[in-house]
């Protein structure tokens, strides 16, 4: 079959439709039109990849350092100009970032939604239609195979809650240490005993995480992806290690209808096993077709990157690389948000031991030893190896700007983490959980839209140059003031309160780092984020110049070709984006199982 032949390649395609990549956007959308006995190929670059690392909440810093599955970015912090980088990890496995994530999960606000219905003119986005898509994720497991079993509680996405795995257990309600910080935290917010129902006004709260409630294990699309093939064993095909290079679209109909993809393990220079990669200067490139859509869910910077490299973008930039333009889309790989986080970090006279009797060699890049391993495989939701060490979190509104919600999530946690940087778990090693507390600020309602992701070349196996541009746009100074706000909060709380006798010092940003100007220049220089997002914006097709994709992800000008995946917002999705995205997707999924029936 010629490789860009529509016509005569889907007289060959067994398939309904083809999903690219199986983080919470394809993978979600997948397992949903197979369990709707549609047929499925889901494929993944990265590998199967199932290990006691990525299965047991705690060793999620030691995720990080699998080569396997983690790809390493090195996006601009600023611009190219300002020539800082930060090294930036993302899943490159069945189950996507999911695999290698702090499994946080909180749900988006009420109003984000109706935002969404608003700009896009679809009504299905508003809180209360949305509100059913949460059903078949958290409550209902509609697939289970035993109906009368506990587990039919439970959807797909399994959640629970660091007060059974961490801080309610006896032993940490009578740590003295832990209860001086939860009183100074109290005199400040109040308790809100159910963040995810109620996450609009300022309070502390235990934090939910994926993490299974029957079995102390993470719980993920990888999960999800093999509980699914086990239902519909004919229904979904999943390949990885398979890269797709290319969206296959019919030139005169401007119909997609296909992939052109190359079979192998760490084909993208992102994988820092990609110099080992055997196919480098020696791949085959092949084709397969579907009947109906192809579905592309590769993530922020995969998705806009594959949309480029398949004539669909901005004019100027497909021509520079001799891409053939399908579809001149300036908004492709435009409008990419972050969040701004940033730590604030404490060192502790004594080591509080708030984990209780646990070895610390079992975690933050100590040896998995066995002691670890055997309690690992007979994990309970109670058990600390099922926390992911979260001790609980503040939600605040900081000062200057009080929004109609908060800001940011602030994070509480019994190590020294600087950030998603390079190198950071071997840096904390010395110090696993114990005498530090790290405060991580996540200033989530970011505004800042002038971020950006381009192909540097017509090669698909090249990492895009990705521009970050933090603080830069109208908010920038706003947003700088709002996180010296929060820093002066948590000053608050750990020196000027009753639990300053058991602070030794301040390592970050340091007691002497107190004016304003000092604080900037702290935050510049500390900032990172874990959460880009929003570089295929969805909105209204019709008016919106930028808009890349419409209210049910179909891509502008290309028919039966849907984007479905963190690029597709418009805005950073809540606090933490695992969540919105999937319950976003089952929404898309949906959209496209209606369409497929009339
Ligand atoms: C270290 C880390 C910690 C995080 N912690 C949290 C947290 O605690 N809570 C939370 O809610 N979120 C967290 N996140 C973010 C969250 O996991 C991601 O935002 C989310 O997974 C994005 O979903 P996605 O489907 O858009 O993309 P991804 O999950 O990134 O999945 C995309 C998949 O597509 C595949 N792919 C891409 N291009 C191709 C191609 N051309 N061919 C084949 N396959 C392709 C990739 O290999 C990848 O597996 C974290 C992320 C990281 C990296």
């Amino acid at each position: 079959v010629p490789l860009n032949s529509c016509t005569t390649g889907k007289l060959t395609a067994i398939y309904d439709y083809i999903i690219i990549g199986s983080g919470p956007g394809g993978a979600t959308i997948a397992t949903r039109l197979a369990l709707n006995d549609y047929k499925v190929l889901l494929i993944e670059a990265g590998p199967d990849y199932d290990d006691i690392i990525t299965e047991t909440p705690v060793f999620w810093p030691e995720v990080q350092l699998e080569p396997q599955i983690t790809a390493q970015f090195n996006p601009y912090l600023y611009s190219k100009e300002d020539n800082r980088t930060i090294q930036y990890p993302r899943g490159i496995a069945l189950g996507g970032s999911t695999l290698i994530n702090a499994m946080i999960i909180m749900t988006p606000n009420p109003s984000e939604w109706d935002d969404i219905a608003n700009a896009t003119n679809d009504t299905n986005w508003s809180y209360e239609n949305i509100k059913s898509n949460y059903q078949p994720l958290v409550e209902n497991c509609e697939y289970c195979a035993n109906n009368d079993s506990d587990a039919n509680k439970n959807g797909w996405l399994n959640i629970s809650r660091s007060t059974t795995g961490f801080v309610e257990s006896p032993l940490l309600t009578k740590n003295p240490v832990l209860t001086e910080l939860l009183k100074a935290v109290s005199s400040e917010v109040p308790y809100n005993p159910d963040v995810d129902k109620n996450n609009t006004y300022d309070s502390y709260y235990f934090t939910p995480k994926s993490v299974s409630q029957d079995t102390g294990h993470r719980s993920d699309t990888y999960r999800r992806t093999k509980d699914v093939q086990a239902i519909k064993p004919t229904k979904l095909d999943v390949w990885t290690n398979t890269f797709v290079t290319k969206i296959i679209i019919d030139n005169g109909t401007k119909e997609a209808c296909g992939v052109e993809y190359v079979i192998g393990a760490f084909l993208y220079k992102a994988s820092p096993l990609e110099p080992l990669n055997p196919v480098k200067n020696d791949f085959v490139k092949l084709s397969v077709f579907a009947k109906r859509e192809i579905i592309v869910s590769g993530g922020q910077w995969m998705s806009p990157q594959l949309l480029q490299l398949s004539g669909i973008g901005n004019k100027t930039l497909l021509e520079k690389f001799n891409i053939g333009v399908i579809q001149d889309l300036p908004g492709v790989g435009q409008n990419q948000h972050d969040r701004n986080e940033m730590p604030y970090i404490v060192k502790l006279k004594v080591n509080p031991n708030f984990p209780g009797p646990i070895d610390p060699t079992c975690i933050l890049g100590g040896i998995l030893n066995s002691s670890c391993l055997i309690n690992s495989t007979i994990n309970t939701p109670e058990d600390f190896l099922s926390s992911n060490a979260i001790l609980f979190s503040i939600l605040r509104s900081a000062a200057p700007i009080k929004a109609n919600f908060p800001d940011s999530a602030l994070y509480f946690a019994p190590l020294k983490f600087t950030g998603f940087r390079k190198n950071w778990v071997i840096k904390a090693a010395p110090y696993t959980i114990g005498p530090y507390i790290t405060v991580i600020i996540n200033y989530a309602r970011v505004k800042n839209n002038l971020g950006t992701v381009e192909i540097k070349s017509a090669n698909p196996f090249d990492t895009p140059l990705i521009q970050l541009r933090h603080f830069e746009g109208p908010d920038g100074q706003t947003e700088v003031n709002q996180i010296i706000d929060h820093i002066r909060f948590l000053r608050k709380i750990f020196i000027q309160s009753n639990f300053s006798q058991y602070v030794d010092f301040e390592e970050l940003p340091g007691k002497d780092v107190r004016s304003k100007k000092d604080l900037s220049d702290y935050i510049h220089r500390e900032v990172w984020g874990h959460h880009a997002c929003c570089t295929n914006k969805m909105g209204d097709t019709e008016n919106d110049p930028l808009a890349v994709v419409n209210s049910k992800g179909q891509v502008k000008g290309v028919k039966n070709l849907r984007v479905a995946d963190i690029s597709i917002w418009r805005e950073m999705p809540g606090y933490f984006p695992f969540l919105p995205v999937s319950i976003a997707c089952e929404k898309i999924a949906n959209d496209i199982i209606q369409l497929a029936r009339t």
